[in-house]
Formats: C-alpha cells, sequence, structure tokens
C-alpha cells in the first residue's frame, strides 16, 4: 500500500491523485447533507475536491473545508463552468467562490463542449420540443478565452475542460494561449479511452477519470475481483491503483467513510496485473450515455467527438 502521489501540471503546479467526487444528490436536503461526508473526508487524508456549478455542492465543499481546520492551501479544489453559463465566465466563476467561501480555486474546468443559451438562469434550457437549446455563440475558442482570463486574474490557479474529445480539443486547441492543463472525462476499465490520453500526453494536459470505478458493472467485473481477493482488497483499490500507475488523477465519489478510506488506500500491482486490468477495455460508456435522441445534453456523440 501506499500514500497518494501527487500529479505535475503543465503550469507547474501538483495535484494529489486522488480527489473526492462531490456530486451530491438531485435534492437541497441531500447536497446540504453532503458537508457532512465531505468532511469526513478531509479528516480521513482527501486533500482534493472536485464540485461543480451543477452539483449545488459548492456551499458544502466551502463549509467543510472551513469545520476542518486545514489550511485552505493544503486543499485542492476543482468547480465548474455550466454550459448556460459560458457566456460570462467571470461572473459565473465568482458565484462559485460565493458559495465556496474562497478567493480561488485550484482548478477551473468548462463542464461540457456544447454551450446553452441564457434563458433566466435555467441550467437546463429546451424548447418545446424538449430539446436542449444550444447555441454556436459563443463559440469554444471564445469561451477558453473569457477561461483566460480569469486564470491571468489568479482567481483560477488552471485552467482545463471536462468532456472534452480529441476532435473538440482540435477546435479549443489552435488559439489557445494557455493549454488546459487537465480534461475530465469518464475513464475505468471498460472505457480506458487511449487515443484519447495518447493525445492529451503530447499536449501536456493531464486527464482526471469520472466514475472512476465504474460503479458496481465495472467493480463486479470477474477479473477485478480475483486480483482484489489476492490483494486482500476490494475491487474499487483495484481499479483505482490502476488509475494511478495510467497516471490518470481519479475522483471517486464516496459518501461512506470506510469506502473514503479505502479509496486513498492504493495496492501495488504487478505490471502483468495491471495490464489484466487494461485489457478489460471495450469502450463501453456507463455515465453520460446518449439518450433516446441519440445526444447527450443536447450534442449527439458525433458533435462530441465520442
Ligand atoms: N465532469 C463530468 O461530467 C462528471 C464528473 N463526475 C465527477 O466524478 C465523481 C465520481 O463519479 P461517479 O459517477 O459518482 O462514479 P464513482 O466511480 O465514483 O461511483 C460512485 C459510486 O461508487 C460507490 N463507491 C465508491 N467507492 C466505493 C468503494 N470503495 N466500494 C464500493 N462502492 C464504492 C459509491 O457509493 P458510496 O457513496 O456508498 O461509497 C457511489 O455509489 C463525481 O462525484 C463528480 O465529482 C461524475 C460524472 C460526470
Ligand atoms: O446537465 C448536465 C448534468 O448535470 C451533467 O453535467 C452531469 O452528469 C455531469 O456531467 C457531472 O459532472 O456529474
Amino acid at each position: 500500500m501506499s500514500g497518494v502521489p501527487y500529479f505535475k501540471l503543465n503550469n507547474g503546479t501538483s495535484v494529489p491523485a486522488i480527489g473526492l467526487g462531490c456530486w451530491g444528490g438531485t435534492t437541497k436536503e441531500d447536497r446540504s447533507a453532503a458537508r457532512h461526508w465531505i468532511l469526513a473526508a478531509l479528516k480521513s487524508g482527501y486533500r482534493h475536491l472536485d464540485t461543480a456549478w451543477g452539483y449545488g455542492t459548492e456551499e458544502s465543499v466551502g463549509w467543510a473545508i472551513k469545520e476542518s481546520g486545514i489550511p485552505r492551501e493544503e486543499i485542492w479544489v476543482t468547480t465548474k463552468l455550466p454550459s448556460h453559463h459560458q457566456g460570462m465566465v467571470a461572473e459565473s466563476l465568482n458565484q462559485s467562490l460565493t458559495a465556496l467561501g474562497l478567493d480561488y480555486v485550484d482548478l477551473y474546468l468548462v463542464h461540457w463542449p456544447q454551450r446553452y443559451v441564457y434563458d433566466n438562469g435555467d441550467p437546463d434550457p429546451k424548447d418545446e420540443n424538449g430539446n436542449y437549446r444550444t447555441t454556436e455563440s459563443p463559440t469554444i475558442p471564445e469561451v477558453w478565452a473569457q477561461m483566460q482570463e480569469v486564470y491571468a486574474a489568479g482567481k483560477a490557479k488552471a485552467i482545463g475542460v471536462s468532456n472534452y474529445s480529441i476532435k473538440t480539443l482540435e477546435v479549443l486547441l489552435p488559439t489557445a494561449k494557455v493549454v488546459p492543463a487537465m480534461n475530465q472525462v469518464e475513464l475505468h476499465p471498460y472505457l480506458a479511452q487511449p487515443e484519447l490520453k495518447e493525445y492529451c500526453e503530447s499536449k501536456g494536459i493531464l486527464l482526471i477519470a469520472y466514475t472512476p470505478t465504474g460503479y458496481a458493472t465495472v467493480r463486479s467485473d470477474p477479473t477485478i475481483t480475483e486480483l482484489a481477493s489476492k490483494y486482500g482488497v476490494n475491487s474499487a483499490q483495484i481499479i483505482l491503483a490502476w488509475h494511478v500507475w495510467r497516471g490518470n488523477v481519479a475522483v471517486p465519489k464516496s459518501a461512506n467513510p470506510e469506502h473514503q478510506k479505502s479509496n486513498l488506500n492504493i495496492p501495488k500491482l504487478s505490471e502483468e496485473d495491471l495490464k489484466r486490468v487494461s485489457a478489460l477495455d471495450r469502450g463501453e460508456r456507463l455515465c453520460n450515455k446518449a439518450d433516446a435522441k441519440g445526444q447527450v445534453w443536447g450534442w449527439t456523440l458525433e458533435q462530441l467527438g465520442w
């Protein structure tokens, strides 16, 4: 077993390789109650919290940081820009900072490449046919230019993207003055995304794995459970060891103190066993799958480049 390593970003800062996913449910009550399991995680040794404007848990994250008494600079905080705020990056980040009770975040991510029209602050604006009201203005490069401004102002110590593919990164990068430090995407043994990983590595972009343990689907895979027995650990630990070996940051969510603790405790696996985990890749998405219209939050898989 070993502690959590830190990975270096293209701007020279370092991020704990395991963070706590802070998606806290859909009700106001659950999102508020998340403060208690977020605080428990900080007490167990987590120093990296992953939230988003859209999760409604920024206040809970801020409360837990304050309550923990841990110095601000020892905790890595990520939040994300929602799709209906992409024309107002500075204002949206200010809203997030107010909710967090912080004066900077360590990482600010564009949550999705698709942009929605701003309609009275509705985060899911839809037309009469139930279609997302996406917009081409601002463009991806225009949104990124605004991201560079909040980075220059020091309100975000690093900036990056989420749910970007090679296709959408190829739209962003040509005019970027700051290369995204990180790209947060779905990654687990059933969706290893080797081409995206190689591409991002070649550009100096670190990947963050969301849905990192692949839910019960991947955790109960026979190879994973066999390795868990062999090493005397649980399935999530096998999968997280694989992420760290591949050089991916991972942000497992757990409200359970025992799971939280074990997710920080990374076992050392043999190269041969790690390669067995890699061999499970089948390009299967488990989160954010296409809906009945063949879209994910208003964009087709082709638009997303998935
Ligand atoms: N950028 C994006 O678009 C997205 C980002 N995310 C981020 O990624 C985070 C994690 O993603 P998520 O989809 O929740 O995937 P996870 O792989 O983190 O799965 C979470 C589930 O796994 C369970 N779990 C966690 N650890 C263990 C363990 N050791 N043993 C058994 N069960 C365990 C949790 O249950 P329990 O609480 O009971 O432990 C919970 O039900 C989110 O919170 C969010 O921060 C997620 C989706 C999209
Ligand atoms: O409106 C979009 C959804 O909230 C979507 O943003 C989430 O599934 C998300 O990607 C996450 O980070 O958990």
